[in-house]
């Protein structure tokens, strides 16, 4: 326990009886940049060179923009409107690189796999900057000019010079027209080209809305936006209204924990470093609530279990939740350093790390309560991973539907009778949501609860008993969940 900051035991969570705040705005939209060159001594623009290094860590070492981007800012002592640039051009440029590559090769008269690597991150930077900012072209093609010519001379850089002069001829809509599907006899493929999506990944949006599939332009051009910053003040600590008072937030319109920042470094916040909030999207939230809000049959035992925990944004709420009703967690995590990450994340709280294979984890059944938040494709959260798009595969399906499914199994195995399993993926790809659910369904007996009723207050949900959430929908990631009861 963390004697200093527990709030007192019993305490009820006056938020989890679906009184929420009042409703906010959609997704935000993509922010333009109005930027002016900052040179070093070398005359390269210091922004841009940390944009770059970012676009190459991705393609060299299969980094992670958003992990790679934040140490880099800071070892670089960059700040303000300077870091501000430098996330907008590497993400930018990362979202959009399908985008980006297609018009690149059209400038260059080659394919993208004949062009060097370190010129095509320059190449997708100026694109980037080109088509899909308010940067000036001329700033555009000369910093771009610069990044090369520093590195590699005049050669190579009369070559990115050549080929950028000829994508600022049109603009975005005009290369679209040029390059993409036809939008009568290929809508998905039209639409996954405008909005820098790899198609399957379009078709898996359009196969999840189903009639609604209209709203697939909006679904994607949400992916494609900067995302808000979502805060999760952690029940008995802090309450949204506080956190939001002095964050500067605005409160989330659903979970009565979020609480929206615009941007910025939210490990910067004293309400993070201090552990009174965490970053988590709203979704993530809500199906953290859901489990804890399932009427179960018999009372709650108070034994809960996070079958798939790591890093723990999830077992840190379930913690503090079970703090309140006077159960605990159990968390299971197969991965070490994950594992460390939830210890950390839910220190003080009642909750039980263990380093194991959720299909086989050695704890004894009889859960009220158990979370599978299953290792998925995260098409769900594709707009806070900016390269993830172009790396997944539709291959990697398959594999997880396995591993989906025997987790689920072992989550039923685990729970008793009268108990609640929540399923949850953050990705809204049939195979991984409801496939996964009904196949359960009709193996184990399982009995579907109506998941809409564990999410009070979230509007256009559909037909049921699944949850799916939408980024243009709710501002949330695509998250999906499905409660299932075991039968007495
Ligand atoms: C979607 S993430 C869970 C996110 C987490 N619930 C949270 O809110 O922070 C899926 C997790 O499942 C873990 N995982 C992978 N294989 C697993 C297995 N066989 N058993 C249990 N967990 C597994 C992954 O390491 C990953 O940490």
């Amino acid at each position: 326990m963390t004697e200093s900051r527990r709030p007192a035991r019993g305490k009820r969570d006056q938020s989890r009886g679906g009184d929420k705040p009042g409703a906010k705005g959609g997704p935000n939209t993509r922010p333009r940049q109005a930027a002016r060159p900052n040179p070093s001594a070398s005359g390269v623009d210091q922004p841009r060179v940390a944009a770059r290094d970012v676009l190459r860590a991705v393609r060299e070492r299969d980094a992670y923009a958003n992990l790679v981007l934040p140490g880099l800012l800071r070892d670089r002592k960059m700040d303000g409107r300077d870091a501000a640039l430098a996330t907008e051009l590497a993400y930018g440029a990362c979202r959009a690189q399908g985008l980006l590559d297609a018009v690149i090769a059209s400038g260059a008269g080659r394919p993208i796999d004949e062009i060097d690597g370190p010129l095509l991150d320059v190449l997708r930077l100026g694109a980037y900057q080109l088509l899909r900012t308010r940067v000036a072209p001329h700033a555009a093609v000369a910093t771009s000019v610069d990044l090369v010519r520093s590195e590699f001379g005049s050669g190579k850089a009369g070559f990115v010079n050549a080929v950028l002069r000829r994508v600022a001829e049109k603009s975005e809509g005009q290369w679209v027209a040029e390059l993409a599907p036809d939008a009568t006899t290929d809508p998905v493929g039209h639409l996954a080209f405008e909005h820098a999506h790899p198609v399957w990944i379009a078709q898996a949006f359009a196969d999840a809305l189903g009639p609604d599939a209209g709203e697939l332009e909006r679904v994607l051009a949400a992916d494609d936006a900067r995302p808000a910053v979502h805060l999760v003040a952690r029940p008995g600590e802090i309450s949204a209204e506080e956190l939001a008072l002095v964050t500067g937030g605005e409160i989330g319109p659903y979970s009565p924990y979020a609480v929206h920042l615009d941007g910025g470094d939210p490990g910067q916040l004293d309400a993070v470093r201090e552990g009174l909030a965490g970053v988590q999207d709203e979704g993530s939230q809500l199906v953290a609530r859901a489990l804890a809000l399932a009427p179960l049959i018999g009372a709650d035992g108070g034994r809960w279990l996070d079958l798939c925990a790591g890093p723990g944004g999830k077992a840190a709420l379930l913690g503090a939740l079970a703090d309140i009703d006077g159960a605990r967690l159990d968390a299971v995590e197969p991965a070490e350093h994950r594992a460390d990450l939830v210890r950390k994340t839910a220190r003080g709280l009642p909750v039980d790390v263990h380093v194991a294979d959720g299909r086989d984890p050695g704890l004894a059944p009889g859960f009220d309560r158990v979370l599978v938040d299953a290792p998925c494709t995260g098409l769900g959260a594709l707009r806070r991973r900016p390269e993830a798009r172009w790396r997944r595969r539709p291959t990697d399906v398959a594999a997880l539907v396995k591993l989906q499914r025997e987790l689920l199994a072992s989550a039923i195995s685990l729970v008793r009778p009268g108990g609640v399993v929540l399923y949850s993926t953050c990705s809204p790809h049939l195979s991984e949501t409801v496939a996964v659910v009904s196949d359960a369904v009709r193996r184990h007996g399982v009995v579907p609860l109506d998941t809409r009723d564990l999410v009070p207050g979230v509007p256009e949900l559909g037909d049921g008993p699944g949850v799916q959430l939408w980024p243009h929908r709710h501002g949330t990631d695509a998250m999906f969940m499905a409660a299932l009861r075991k039968p007495e």
